[in-house]
């Protein structure tokens, strides 16, 4: 079993003090510091991300401050059923798939009970008044602002377990897959915009990813352990999800948890939906990683690469593992033309598999055959999806082998799908959502229902000159060695043309000297024991990696070295490297 480190943490410097654990030891904080305000009328408000548990605030923290008035934020918005209303042209009635929200939560409020609720405070002289609820903010200038946050990959649990319906909608016990849409296209868009907004006005960042377990830490504290993120290589905290094609592998060279099924994804470079732990002193506080992006985009991805995505995270990094479990979905991923156009996305799912490890009878399914009759293969797409018939994949699609390092790209519109027995570590570009299916081998899904299948969607994006003799061309282990120093060589691996994440693979037994050329960079330890990574410059701390830990080097840092550490000097190691093409 590797040392793979499940709680990578990064440790903020001079604020040992500055974080509380548990309602009690939070709430006797925020006393003190109503205390200190030494106001007549204090207004404390606590302005909430979707998917924070409200029964468990209002009981725990809300109901323990000593208030002459309270309000509920939620309750000055258009009534659920107005809202589903209003963006029902970005939910569109598809299970899977919306458009974009462009949206603010001003949008929604409704001005007359906000009015009156201005007013009701307005009329109080003496004692506390308590505002909390999603987009509180909006309502007045606080005197004390608490942000309650969490992160993506705990809503989306909390969605699965129908344990919280989505913001504005009585959709508790809703199929999950519905509610995740509507935080994907809406809700995450519009909170990201708002939060945005918060980072120099808040006091304190409420963590509330644990079910009754908060922690609480001032917002200077906070916000220095995001400058410190930046000005360091981090990981996030990798998660992992079982799926009907899950394997074997990570649970065993992992170590993680024997009596689950499966694990189908380890997501351990995802920005977007991982979080980061920060601590301080005795806490451990756990924020969304997506906060660095948003109040650091320059430091961390460099100029042009802000300058081209805006404050998002392009790259992820994650683990697909089929070993003694099945295939993916047989799919396909929409041009970037197609995207925007039909989902207002500005880029697409481009993405390459990389084999870490790969068993007996690996395989990867990748492109159409040569001079295949593509009506006659949409028809059987179709048959198969209307009638259950199953799909003959062997007359239309290729199969690749798969051996331990190969890199296949994957340029978006190329049909593939990884096969049995393979762990793969999959680069590509962030927008992770647009995955049609085009055949899930008559399978049914987790919830015993089939997964969706998107078939026109699917046709409309499938790039069909890319048959046998292009794929072996041009997507198959394009390896090149492109320099070489004493004790390493580089070579690229990819990505394709069409794609802008650039590869790079290292073998080394000695340091490498890499520079980010103010681009982020995204690494992982693909094989060997042990690696550090230092500065030239003594900027940073040494940081220690460990075999399939996915680790970020922020565009700020400039120089930096890699060399075999621990167990694994004098031997050679190997990384891959992503980043933009600029
Ligand atoms: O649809 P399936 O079979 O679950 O496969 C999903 C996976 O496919 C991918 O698109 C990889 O090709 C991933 O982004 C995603 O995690």
């Amino acid at each position: 079993m590797s040392n793979f480190n499940m709680y990578p943490e990064t440790n903020v410097k001079g604020y040992d003090e500055f974080a509380w654990q548990n309602y009690d030891n939070i709430v006797g904080e925020l006393n003190k510091a109503i205390t200190g305000i030494g106001k007549d009328k204090t207004i404390v408000m606590i302005d909430c991300y979707p998917g924070v548990r409200m029964e468990e605030l209002e009981t725990s923290l809300v109901s323990k401050l000593q208030s002459v008035h309270t309000l509920f934020v939620d309750d000055l918005y258009y009534s659920s059923e107005q809202v589903t209303e209003m963006i029902q042209f970005h939910m569109t009635s598809d299970r899977v798939f919306g458009r974009m929200s462009v949206h603010n939560f001003s949008d929604f409020l409704d001005n007359a009970r906000l009015e009156e609720a201005r007013n009701a405070i307005d009329r109080i002289d003496n004692g506390l008044v308590v505002i909390y609820g999603v987009g509180a903010n909006l309502v007045c200038e606080p005197d004390l602002l608490i942000y309650a946050d969490l992160a993506r990959w705990e809503i989306t649990t909390r969605f699965n377990n129908n344990d919280i319906p989505n913001w504005k909608a009585d959709n508790r016990d809703e199929d999950a897959v519905r509610k995740i849409k509507r935080g994907y296209f809406f809700e995450w868009r519009v909170a990201d915009r708002h939060k945005r907004k918060l980072f120099d006005k808040v006091d304190y960042l409420l963590d509330t990813n644990s079910n009754n377990d908060p922690k609480m830490v001032t917002n200077s504290a906070y916000l220095s352990g995001l400058e410190q993120t930046v000005n360091q290589p981090f990981r996030v905290v990798p998660y992992f999800a079982p799926g009907v094609w899950g394997g074997q592998w990570m649970k065993e060279k992992l170590g993680l948890d024997p009596s689950v099924e499966n694990y189908a994804w380890s997501f351990n470079g995802v920005p977007e939906e991982n979080s980061l732990y920060l601590r301080f002193g005795d806490v451990r506080v756990e924020i969304p990683a997506l906060n660095a992006v948003l109040r650091h985009p320059l430091e961390l991805l460099g100029d042009k690469v802000y300058g081209r995505f805006g404050a998002e995270f392009p790259i992820r990094f994650n683990f697909l593992d089929t070993f003694e479990g099945g295939n993916l979905s047989l799919q396909v991923h929409p041009p970037v033309s197609y995207v925007q156009q039909t989902f207002g996305v500005h880029y697409t799912q481009e993405e390459s598999y990389y084999v870490m490890d790969a068993g007996e009878n690996a395989n990867v399914y990748l492109g159409v055959k040569n001079d295949i009759d593509r009506e006659a293969m949409k028809e059987d797409l179709q048959r198969s999806y209307d009638e259950g018939i199953h799909f003959d994949d062997e007359k239309y699609i290729n199969q690749y082998e798969a051996k331990k390092h190969d890199h296949f790209l994957i340029p978006s519109g190329t049909i593939h799908s990884q096969g049995i027995n393979s762990l793969v570590l999959e680069i590509s570009a962030t927008p992770n959502y647009f995955t049609f299916k085009l055949w899930d081998w008559g399978r049914l899904g987790m919830d015993g229902m089939p997964r969706p299948v998107h078939l026109e969607h699917g046709f409309n994006s499938i790039q069909w000159e890319r048959d046998e003799t292009w794929i072996s061309d041009n997507i198959v282990n394009q390896v090149e060695q492109v320099d070489e120093g004493d004790g390493w060589i580089e070579e690229k691996t990819g990505l394709h043309d069409r794609q802008f994440i650039e590869t790079r693979r290292h073998w080394f037994s000695k340091p490498v000297l890499h520079h980010t050329n103010d681009t982020v960079h995204v690494f992982n330890l693909i094989e060997g024991e042990e690696a550090i990574v230092e500065s030239p410059t003594n900027t940073f701390e040494p940081f220690i990696v460990h075999y399939a830990e996915t680790f970020i080097i922020p565009a700020h840092i400039g120089s930096y070295t890699i060399r075999p550490h621990g167990n694994s000097i004098g031997k050679e190691i190997g990384t891959i490297k992503a980043y933009v093409r600029t």
